[in-house]
């Protein structure tokens, strides 16, 4: 009887809410007929990996906000919709995991309120801002180490015939990205070596320092069956509490080894700390394990409650979320950035024109050619106005189509996109593309056109009721915080190798894969510029 009387006020509430939202959100056109009372159709487009297709489609019937489930918007205008979900700061959902969380078994990450987020961010935030970037020496040697020391005698290789003659531009900038990324944070004395492996050596390569090794589990962290985790929690927690585990062995093996990866990264960068330290060793700027160090210092200061494993355990998951930048995102960008410029020698054309114009000699590392009061490389190559709109075009390009979800504060209704009332706890995601790729928002939207970005008065124009903004690194206090770091990686590269070589993009097989997927390829060669 009791039971009985617990199941029908069970449902009596489970109605009572579900009528509150069907009221509430009653103005928003549903994507399907069944997302008013289901989110049966959205689950589906997510686990079949077509939900960018199928917004694309609803929005397009539309309008700029629609319902997938019953407490689930998408919103594709930027400024009534995007600015204000994102701007605003709205939380992340629990279960979602971030693009930038791979430590699965750190609980203290699972969902990081305003407050944790907060906390966490300021660890490292001072560290990628504008201003110390432009003057860290830090990275100011382990950029020149990384361009000159490895990626530009690597193009050598493949122009002197030692190779096969081509290269996969992406598996290039993975290469590049995380050699790059763990200098940065770890000192360039514990980084990774991946660029001195080329994707064709493959099979002989070391286990320890395969970035092939690495990227298969990185891939499987990301396997089809993390979807129940991200979507369907409940169910996937009752099924393991009933013994049955939705996530395949591959991804425990995964988070083991890339745990064990990281772990190790912190044990050489401690070791470099020690010797610093204890036998008073000058370390060389470009070694300092800076990134690192700062975070290590911050979790000690702001998490003292927490024993030594646990503060390791945030520090190693921090590091993480930074490194693998290369694989997500970084290294998807610039390798597209490669494949675009092959394909436009007269975009190449024009970085050389430019940095001859402003006397930027890119040729050798950046403290051989310092004229006195000259301006610094850093500051030279951010002022170049044709350079940055050939990367504002990439970025534009991609990334594209990671889910940025967010929920709508719990105290209070808010208004987006025009619908009033929408309730607290709703789900509310966009995509990247509905502001890059709408033929609506911009001319020959799939045309890779720097020159578009020359056009547009920066200062003034540029977030100003336009509806063709550039968002690829999201915004508000979750923003990205690699952004600048991006800019500077970027210029450095491409500058360097626009200064000395020309690439040309090799046949391609138009493959229907997800860009940046382990099946996608972008070949391309180089010859010396004449
Ligand atoms: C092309 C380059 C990049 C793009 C397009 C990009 C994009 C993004 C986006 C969209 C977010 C927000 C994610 C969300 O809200 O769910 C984000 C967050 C983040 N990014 Fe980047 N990113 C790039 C490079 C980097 C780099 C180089 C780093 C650092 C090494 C980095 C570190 C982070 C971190 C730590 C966060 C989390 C910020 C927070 O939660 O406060 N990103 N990035």
């Amino acid at each position: 009887m009791t039971l009985l009387v617990l199941i029908l006020l069970a449902l009596l509430c489970y109605s009572y809410f579900s009528l509150r939202l069907l009221f509430s959100l009653r103005k928003v056109p549903a994507a399907h007929w069944s997302s008013r009372f289901s989110s049966a159709r959205i689950l589906w487009a997510r686990w079949t990996g077509a939900e960018l297709k199928f917004l694309l489609d609803a929005h397009g019937r539309l309008g700029p906000i629609v319902l997938v489930g019953p407490q689930d918007l998408s919103v594709s205008s930027y400024q009534d919709g995007i600015r204000k979900v994102y701007d605003a700061g709205f939380p992340k959902s629990a279960s979602f995991y971030s693009m930038f969380r791979y430590y699965r078994t750190c609980n203290t990450f699972t969902s990081l309120g305003r407050s944790e987020h907060g906390i966490r961010r300021r660890r490292t935030a001072a560290l990628y801002s504008k201003s110390a970037l432009m003057r860290s020496k830090h990275l100011c040697e382990v950029t020149d180490c990384i361009v000159y020391g490895r990626l530009l005698p690597r193009l050598e290789v493949l122009l002197a015939g030692c190779d096969t003659g081509r290269m996969d531009g992406l598996d290039l900038s993975y290469r590049i990205c995380a050699d790059y990324l763990s200098s940065f944070l770890f000192g360039y004395c514990n980084s990774t070596n991946f660029l001195s492996f080329s994707s064709n050596e493959k099979a002989e390569l070391n286990r320890d320092d395969s970035l092939e090794l690495w990227r298969v589990h990185y891939e499987n962290l990301s396997c089809r069956e993390a979807f129940f985790v991200q979507e369907l929690p409940g169910l996937y927690r009752l099924l393991k509490a009933l013994r049955t585990n939705l996530l395949p062995r591959k991804y425990s093996e995964a988070t083991e080894f890339l745990e064990n990866w990281m772990s190790a990264m912190i044990d050489k960068a401690d070791r470099t700390i020690t010797l610093r330290q204890s036998k008073g060793l000058t370390l060389e700027a470009k070694d300092d394990p800076v990134v690192y160090e700062a975070t290590k210092e911050a979790v000690k200061k702001d998490s003292p409650h927490l024993n030594l494993k646990a503060q390791r355990m945030q520090i190693e998951s921090e590091m993480f979320d930074h490194v693998s930048a290369s694989r997500e995102v970084l290294g998807l960008v610039l390798g597209y950035a490669l494949w675009y410029l092959a394909n436009h020698p007269d975009a190449q054309q024009r970085i050389h024109a430019e940095l001859e114009e402003h006397q930027i000699d890119m040729r050798s590392p950046s403290h051989h050619h310092q004229a006195p009061n000259a301006l610094d490389r850093p500051s030279q190559l951010d002022s170049l106005p044709y350079l940055r709109a050939v990367i504002d075009e990439c970025l534009r390009m991609r990334p594209t189509s990671t889910p940025l979800p967010r929920i709508t504060p719990p105290d209070r209704s808010v208004s987006v996109a025009g619908i009033d009332n929408i309730p607290p706890n709703t789900r509310i995601n966009s995509f990247q593309w509905f502001v890059h790729r709408d033929p609506t928002k911009w001319e020959n939207v799939n045309d890779w056109d720097p020159e578009r970005w020359l056009s547009m008065d920066r200062k003034s124009g540029q977030k100003h009721g336009r509806e063709d903004v550039l968002w690829p690194f999201a915004s508000g206090p979750r923003m990205c915080l690699g952004n600048h770091l991006t800019y500077y990686f970027m210029q450095h590269v491409l500058a360097a190798i626009c200064s000395r070589f020309v690439l040309a993009a090799l046949p391609h097989n138009e493959r229907q894969c997800t860009p940046g997927s382990p099946e996608d390829e972008l070949p391309i060669t180089v010859v010396l510029r004449g």
